[in-house]
């Protein structure tokens, strides 16, 4: 008889087992409370034999399965486990960007021979970094970013004496994968905070007001900051009466602010960038003691702190390009049928949702398994598709993984539904993946007009802060940094402001995409009557005798193309290239 050991017991009321299953299966086979007392360099021994036997036990576990499968026939399709990659993949994430602070400006006095009390020479702070964005080819996710956290320009460095100028702060550059969106959650701008506060009457602005020699105000703010000023050392502030002490000198701002988009940042990066964008300018080092040098006063004891940085959150976001999207229910084949076409190692399992994240496949159009060179109108060499995850039945109301991932396919040229000829009616397939596609679709819509509605300048207009907008004649492009290669620039502001001539996003609605459906598995018996009912429906919709699937009258239904495959043999689908390439061309 097994008697439960109190250390089995304490497996089984914790959260031990689920931790530490190795554990859970040691006690099961008794004795582990023997070993309770054990240094952890054996236990740690123990979980890796442990996770050894469990990836072999589970590899068993999935043998009977793939029994039906000749396994070496297949290999390409088939590959042991330790074969699948596992790249990791993050499609959207929160960044906080800081600019460079500024550098300190110097209190020095020119000490030289036979000169024992020279005039002031502190040299001005440098120049805070700046913080640029770039979209490149090769990165394909956003997990690098996403553990970033906030991403700080250097600082620039303090002045010196001998009117050295501080050097400025090292830039930092943000590479994102093409695709990728960026929007502004929030930004702080502390100078643009100052400026507002000096027009409601305080700050610096007061300060220059009671410049005025007809102001007999007495000048209460010529006093000292602890968060602007710097003093000689040993200089109490208090030693320095209002008499002596000068006004604050206006805030600067970098002139490459002008580079900058304008707030709130709204990019849409489509295409590879061939130079950095800037996106915060660092601020500005603060003034050496030969600034204040007046009449009165020869020997200024102060300098002024460098300015603090614009920090921006941001939000980015990954749709990614691929020119052919497949869309299809959970287990219907996507995967299989990526790894047919192309050189994708994409994970594929008789179970729902074995894609959990979306995976690109690139089929070459001249040398991919000696299929036929293709004649392409506009020389393509080669096309990318992309596999998504599986969508259910009312993705939309959040069931399975939900709708997000259509995201990575909403700017694919062409989509191809993938439908299972096993798995039931075909044409209802295809009909309840429109269905949610429509949804999807009807969601982006909403979100569009919420995010015009958000960038809405205030009422009060004292949010919008725009940069040197006033001083950028029309028709000049303030944005240098955009190459503009006539088709659309490779940086496009969604909601570009009057006077830039920035090309607008072009994104077609989902249903007006040319479409053709891709049916799978038609090596399994019984499959032959779903597929011919399946080009009935088809016949019958680009004969406008039934509505097209998506609901919507403008959906596109010129060659509507279902192609019947066996992705698992690799039968049927050295048709799929050729169509896609005509579709493209559309
Ligand atoms: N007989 C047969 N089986 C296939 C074919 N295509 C795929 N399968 C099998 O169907 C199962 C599911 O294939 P996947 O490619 O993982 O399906 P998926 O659509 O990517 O599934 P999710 O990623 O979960 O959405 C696997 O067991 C494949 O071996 C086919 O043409 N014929
Ligand atoms: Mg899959």
């Amino acid at each position: 008889m097994f008697s439960v050991s109190p250390y089995a017991r304490l497996l089984q009321s914790s959260l031990t087992p689920f931790l530490y299953p190795c554990l859970d299966s040691a006690s099961t086979s008794g004795g582990i409370s023997r070993h309770v007392t054990r240094t952890l360099k054996p236990r740690r021994r123990q979980i890796r034999q442990s996770i050894r036997c469990q990836t072999t036990a589970a590899a068993q576990a999935v043998s009977p399965s793939d029994a039906a499968v000749d396994v070496t026939r297949y290999d390409h399709l088939d590959p042991s486990p330790p074969d699948y990659s596992s790249a990791p993949f993050t499609d959207s994430c929160t960044l906080t960007i800081a600019a460079g602070p500024g550098g300190h400006g110097c209190i020095s006095f020119l000490r030289e021979k036979y000169i024992a009390d020279g005039p002031p020479n502190g040299g001005d702070g440098g120049t805070g970094g700046n913080v640029y964005i770039q979209a490149v080819r090769g990165e394909t996710s956003l997990h690098k970013i996403a553990r970033r956290g906030t991403l700080r320009a250097g600082r620039g460095k303090n002045g010196q004496g001998s009117m050295r100028g501080g050097s400025r702060g090292d830039d930092v550059l943000l590479s994102v994968p093409v695709g990728t969106v960026v929007r502004e959650v929030w930004r702080q701008d502390p100078l643009a905070e100052e400026n507002a506060e000096a027009r409601r009457g305080k700050g610096f602005g007061a300060d220059l007001r009671r410049d005025d020699p007809d102001d007999e105000a007495p000048d209460q703010s010529r006093k000292w900051r602890r968060d602007k000023w710097l003093l000689y050392p040993g200089t109490l502030p208090k030693s320095f009466t209002s008499a002596d002490f000068p006004a604050l000198p206006r805030p600067r701002r970098s002139n490459l602010v002008a580079n900058e988009p304008d707030a709130p940042l709204r990019l849409d990066l489509s295409k590879p960038m061939d130079r950095p964008l800037l996106l915060a300018a660092g601020a500005m080092g603060g003034l050496g003691n030969p600034h204040f040098v007046t009449k009165s006063i020869h020997k200024p004891k102060y300098a002024t702190k460098g300015e603090d940085p614009t920090r921006i959150h941001l939000q980015l976001e990954l749709k990614l390009l691929a020119d052919v999207g497949l869309v299809g229910l959970p287990n219907a084949g996507k995967s299989t049928l990526l790894r047919a076409l192309t050189n994708s190692r994409t994970r594929v399992g008789d179970w729902a949702f074995t894609t959990l994240a979306p995976n690109v496949g690139t089929v070459v159009l001249d040398r991919n398994h000696g299929r036929p060179v293709l004649e392409t109108r506009e020389n393509w060499r080669s096309f990318t598709i992309a596999d998504i995850p599986g969508l259910v039945e009312d993705a939309h109301l959040d069931r399975g993984l939900g709708l997000g991932f259509l995201r990575h396919v909403e700017r694919a040229a062409v989509l191809a539904f993938v439908v299972d000829l096993s798995a039931g009616d075909a044409v209802q397939a295809l009909k309840a993946l429109w269905k949610e596609v429509g949804e999807y679709e009807k969601m982006r819509e909403e979100d569009v007009s919420v995010e015009t509605q958000r960038t809405k300048p205030d009422e009060d207009g004292m949010v919008a802060y725009a940069p040197f907008e006033s001083s950028i004649s029309p028709g000049m492009d303030p944005e240098p940094d955009v190459p503009n290669d006539g088709e659309g620039a490779s940086a496009l502001l969604l909601d570009p402001p009057a006077g830039r001539k920035l090309p607008a996003l072009a994104l077609p609605p989902i249903t007006s995409k040319p479409w053709f459906v891709v049916a799978t598995k038609a090596d399994l018996s019984g499959t032959q009557e779903n597929f011919a009912a399946l080009q009935q429906y088809l016949q019958a919709v680009q004969d406008g005798i039934q509505g097209p699937p998506s609901g919507k009258p403008n959906g596109w239904r010129k060659r509507l193309r279902a192609v019947p495959v066996s992705a698992i043999n690799k039968e049927g689908v050295e048709g799929i290239p050729g169509l896609v390439v005509g579709l493209l061309g559309e």
